[in-house]
């Protein structure tokens, strides 16, 4: 059985005076019932550990070099992330994939780097728009999963966010009955290479998750959680959302 996650993903939103948002989910967390996420900006994760404090909430990266060290100007390493005070690492992210050029090859090494680093890999997928209006939906989420994930990594140390580009920050979402296929799809093409040990993937949702669709989401068959963005930001929507996954 899976881990329950409610991760939230800042993206390039957030400067040290947002960090009063984490005192602010205080009361959702301690009342949580799933691991609880927040990726900042890289320059945010150690005062955000740093203010998390005792609360159970993890912190994350949102991207990592598959290097170690060395002359990368602008990267930073799962090393780095780790040090800073990351447990947690996004790969893959359709922004990464998109803006940077990453391709399943270049996802595969940064896992195997957050891996090394000690941080879980948060290995993104999902189709766009032109994608699913042709069908092809999951052959493209298996191949991004058969090329994104690593054979060595374990289950413990990897997660599957399912993100369909279309979905994200534009407030429109599948169907209830296509998240459910392509999780059902996720959580098959795991089983397949890994045998029962894929049933302990936590397999995310993510592409406008709110406190109000929240609810009948996380009720759908292999959803263990959601990568949210934009609701993440304000404590009062992201409680909401982690008060869903909690009593799902
Ligand atoms: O990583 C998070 C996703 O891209 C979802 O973003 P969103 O909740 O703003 O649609």
């Amino acid at each position: 059985m899976a881990r329950k996650i409610a991760a939230g993903n800042w993206k390039m939103n957030g400067v040290e005076a947002d960090l009063v948002q984490v005192d602010a989910l205080a009361e959702a967390v301690a009342a949580a019932s799933c691991d609880v996420l927040l990726c900042p900006p890289a320059t945010l994760i150690a005062p955000m550990a740093a203010r998390a404090g005792l609360m159970d909430l993890y912190v994350g990266g949102q991207s990592c070099h598959a290097a170690a060290s060395g002359a990368h100007t602008g990267d930073i390493s799962a090393g780095m992330l780790a040090d800073a005070g990351a447990t947690h690492v996004i790969v893959g992210h359709s922004e990464r994939r998109a803006d940077h050029g990453e391709t399943n090859e270049d996802v595969a090494a940064q896992v195997t780097a957050a891996i090394d680093a000690g941080l879980i890999a948060i290995i993104c997928v999902g189709e766009t728009e032109a994608e699913r209006d042709a069908e092809v939906t999951l052959n493209v989420v298996a191949s991004q999963l058969a090329g994104s994930i690593p054979t060595g990594a374990l289950p413990a140390h990897i997660v599957v966010a399912y993100e369909p580009v279309w979905a994200i920050g534009t407030g429109r979402t599948p169907t209830l009955e296509q998240i459910a296929e392509v999780h059902d799809h996720i959580r098959s093409e795991l089983a397949a290479r890994r045998g029962g040990a894929a049933n302990d993937i936590p397999l995310l949702y993510g592409g406008s998750v709110k406190p109000g669709n929240a609810v009948e989401i996380f009720a759908v068959s292999n959803v263990d959680g959601a990568l949210v963005g934009g609701a993440s930001l304000k404590a009062s929507d992201f409680g909401g959302i982690i008060a869903a996954l909690s009593a799902a």
